[in-house]
C-alpha cells in the first residue's frame, strides 16, 4: 500500500497518534497535523491532506475531529474525494466496496480509540467492488 495521509484538529489529536501507533511498521503516514490539542481550525489540515489524495500522492487518506462532520465536509469540497463519516466497521466497508471511498472521517468524541482502529483496519483492507457502483461514482463530480 502506498502512502495513507492522515490530518486531525485538536479534538481528533489524541487519536491521531494512537492510529499511528497502531499501524507503525505496517503503513506508511504523511501526517499533516495537527500535532498538539491546541485549538485550531480542522480546514487548515484537512485542505493540504485532501490534496494528496486528490492528486495521487497519498492512496487513502484518515481525517479525525470531534464528530467527524467538520473534517468530512471540508474534505469533500475537493472534487476527486470521496470522505465518509464511519462510526462502525460495516460503515466503512460499505464505504469502500459501494462508494470507493478515498478519505474516512472518525468522530472522536463519540467513539472509543479502540473502535477507531477497527473501522481503519477495515476501511484499509476493502477493495472497491467496481461494477454498478462504479456507473454511480463516476457520476459524483458535478
Ligand atoms: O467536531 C467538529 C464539528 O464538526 C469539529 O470538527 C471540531 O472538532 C469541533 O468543532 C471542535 O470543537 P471545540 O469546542 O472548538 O473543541
Amino acid at each position: 500500500m502506498k502512502k495513507i495521509s492522515i490530518a486531525a484538529d485538536h479534538a481528533g489529536y489524541r487519536y491521531k497518534e494512537i492510529i499511528k501507533q497502531h499501524f507503525s511498521g505496517r503503513i506508511e503516514f504523511e501526517d499533516f497535523g495537527t500535532h498538539s490539542e491546541d485549538s485550531v481550525d480542522y480546514p487548515d489540515f484537512v485542505h493540504p491532506s485532501a490534496d494528496s489524495v486528490e492528486n495521487g500522492s497519498n492512496e487513502l487518506g484518515i481525517l479525525i475531529c470531534g464528530s467527524g462532520n467538520g473534517v468530512q465536509i471540508a474534505a469533500n469540497k475537493h472534487r476527486n474525494v470521496r470522505c465518509a463519516l464511519c462510526w462502525m466497521p460495516e460503515l466503512a466497508e460499505l464505504a469502500r466496496k459501494h462508494n470507493d471511498a478515498n478519505m474516512i472521517a472518525i468522530p472522536a468524541r463519540f467513539i472509543a480509540a479502540e473502535l477507531a482502529i477497527e473501522i481503519i483496519e477495515k476501511f484499509l483492507a476493502t477493495p472497491f467492488e467496481g461494477g454498478r457502483h462504479q456507473l454511480r461514482v463516476n457520476k459524483i463530480p458535478c
